[in-house]
């Protein structure tokens, strides 16, 4: 049973009036008792359930009004809210507090020992709640799908386990509770408020409802993920080794052989982290493991003797100090340098040379490579990436750009840089693995503008370059200045990482560089046993167009035509060089 907090519910029932009962708090235990009695019961799930429900809110002068929802009517009771001076974190909260937080229901176990975590709220009562079945089972809990009578709402309540007499366990519980109240983000659900009372040993968290979760998700086949979120999984599985079949088995997804990689990956977790200390690869190697039951704890990482050994953590003021920079300044920065310098004469060739070869590759100009100096991984970076969202988009225009955010001609149109002409568009990160509003079951039905492509995004991300082009249907290929941008921007960001880690070196700094580990994360020369990670400078792209059946075939016709790709640039090089 219990009683419920809600910061906009009023609440029905009660026999008490809170008002009375903050009154007699904690003084008159044996009131209280008689209050407790008075009070009406129901029994649900073999724990008694006793009914009472109030509601508070919280007032920016720091009191709280009190409703009591008895008959249906709201009081007003103008209270100074449950102060704990200072209290950071759980634990025991000062005896007057305790007192009152069980006079406004609930039960003493909880207060006395995480006090903190209900602090200016109110149980509400499970009479209020219409249980309709269960939905979930989690480690801890068990979940119910719910209607809030009072709200006129379907909620989820969230029965929890643990041993009230613990107060060990206790605390955990209350942990989850103090940290969802601090959560307050339309992306995470939200913790409404609790079901308890004082006689209660159960608590129930009230959740908002939601319809679904990643495992119904997976399991549903006419839903498709889309390429970059089946791409990031075998990127995991290439760096962490693909999961034994034991794993899947535990997962229990139908449909599982969608994110199955289509071959068995080792481990290459100590190969790609070689550079790093042992007391750095110890902890990456238990962090990421796939497996949850493997993977370290944050308690035992902070542990790690990573922690405690040599070099240890600088003062962060000692720190350099840089005059504010970002990333669009630089890029401003090397757009006026390009106009100033020979770069322009570079672009016009490049452009025709783009137009002669029919199709969106004619884009990449190798020309255009060779002549930038960069390596021929980083080439390769670039022509993969601009290879693979070609062949994922063939006829459409490519923008790195806010993923889930089509943008339309018009669109592109604004980004226009007014200096040079030229079409300019600030790459952006890939989006959360499942967007706010619902995902694009596919990127055909993303918009009728042209779509964004997130392998290019993908490809920022890891360091790789993502190149462009702005192409319509009916349009021939058009080179974009952006292209020849591209590689200087990312040998910039090269030598860009290699000097941070040069310094990070000489200062012997900790700072993990996040763009570095994911480019160690690209396989290096060697083939791995089992013949399917990289060979040469090659780099495996992870991951297939959307989910298919035919993803092994996909894979492979992809590495193929990257491999191809990457022959001709090369001959292209050298023709270059000869002439
Ligand atoms: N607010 C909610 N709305 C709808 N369903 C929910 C809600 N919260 C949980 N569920 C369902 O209940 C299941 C169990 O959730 P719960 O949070 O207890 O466990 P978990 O977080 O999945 O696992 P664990 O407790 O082991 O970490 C979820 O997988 C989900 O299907």
């Amino acid at each position: 049973m219990g009683c419920i907090c809600s910061k906009s519910s009023a609440v029905e029932d009660n026999n008490e009036s809170i008002s009375k009962k903050l009154q007699s708090s904690s003084t008159r235990t044996s009131e209280l008792n008689v209050l407790r009695l008075s009070s009406s019961k129901r029994v649900e799930g073999g724990v008694d359930v006793k009914v009472k429900a109030s509601l508070n809110e919280k007032k920016s002068n720091g009191s709280v009004h009190l409703y009591d929802d008895q008959n249906g009517r709201k009081k007003k009771i103008e209270k100074t809210e449950f102060t704990v001076i200072d209290h950071p974190g759980l634990g025991r909260v000062p005896k007057a507090i305790e007192g009152e937080q069980v006079a406004a229901g609930w039960p003493a176990w909880l207060s006395s020992v995480a006090g903190d975590a209900i602090k200016g709220w109110i149980p509400r009562s499970a009479d209020t709640f219409e249980r309709l079945h269960k939905i979930g089972q989690g480690t801890y809990s068990t979940v119910y799908k719910a209607r809030d009578v009072t709200n006129q709402k379907i909620v989820a309540l969230k029965k929890v386990r643990f041993d009230n007499l613990d107060p060990e366990s206790v605390k955990f519980m209350a942990r989850e509770i103090h940290i969802l109240r601090k959560l307050d983000h339309p992306n995470i659900i939200k913790l409404e408020g609790l079901i308890t009372s004082e006689t209660s040993r159960s608590l129930y968290l009230v959740f908002e409802y939601m319809e679904h979760d990643l495992t119904g998700l997976v399991s549903n086949p006419s839903i498709k993920f889309s390429e970059p979120q089946v791409e990031q999984l075998h990127r995991i599985f290439k760096l962490c080794g693909s999961p034994s079949e034991d794993y899947w088995l535990k997962l229990r997804l139908p449909h599982s052989t969608v994110f199955k990689p289509p071959h068995h990956y080792r481990r290459c977790v100590a190969d790609t982290f070689k550079e790093y200390s042992s007391t750095a690869l110890k902890l990456i190697e238990t962090l990421l493991s796939v497996d949850p039951s493997q993977r370290g704890t944050a308690a035992a990482a902070l542990k790690s003797e990573f922690f405690t050994s040599e070099p240890l953590p600088c003062d962060p003021s000692s720190l350099p100090k840089y005059p504010p920079s970002k990333e669009i300044d630089a890029k401003m920065r090397d757009e006026a340098t390009r106009r100033q310098g020979a770069v322009g004469e570079r672009e016009k060739k490049v452009g025709s040379a783009a137009r002669q070869e029919k199709g969106p590759r004619a884009v990449v100009s190798t020309k255009d490579n060779a002549d930038l100096g960069a390596s021929i991984q980083q080439v390769k970076h670039h022509s993969i990436s601009k290879n693979r969202s070609e062949l994922s988009y063939p006829h459409r225009e490519h923008v790195s750009g806010n993923q889930g955010f089509p943008h339309r001609q018009s669109d592109v149109k604004e980004t226009e840089n007014n200096l040079s002409g030229h079409f300019y568009r600030r790459p952006s990160h890939s989006g959360p693995l499942v967007p706010g509003s619902g995902w694009p079951r596919g990127v055909k039905e993303v918009d009728n503008g042209p779509p964004v492509s997130n392998r290019v995004n993908l490809a920022k991300l890891s360091g790789l370059v993502a190149s462009r082009t702005l192409l319509s249907e009916d349009q021939e290929p058009k080179p974009v200045p952006f292209l020849h941008r591209k590689p200087i921007e990312v040998r910039r960001s090269v030598e860009a990482t290699n000097g941070s880690e040069s310094r990070r070196r000489r200062d012997k700094k900790r700072i993990v560089d996040h763009s570095q580990i994911v480019n160690r994360r690209v396989p290096t020369e060697k083939s791995t046993p089992d013949g399917h990670g990289s060979s040469g400078n090659k780099i495996y792209m992870s991951g297939p167009l959307l989910a298919s059946n035919n993803m092994d075939q996909m894979l492979k016709d992809h590495d193929r035509k990257i491999q191809e790709f990457s022959r001709r640039a090369r001959g292209e090089k050298v023709r270059t060089q000869r002439k």
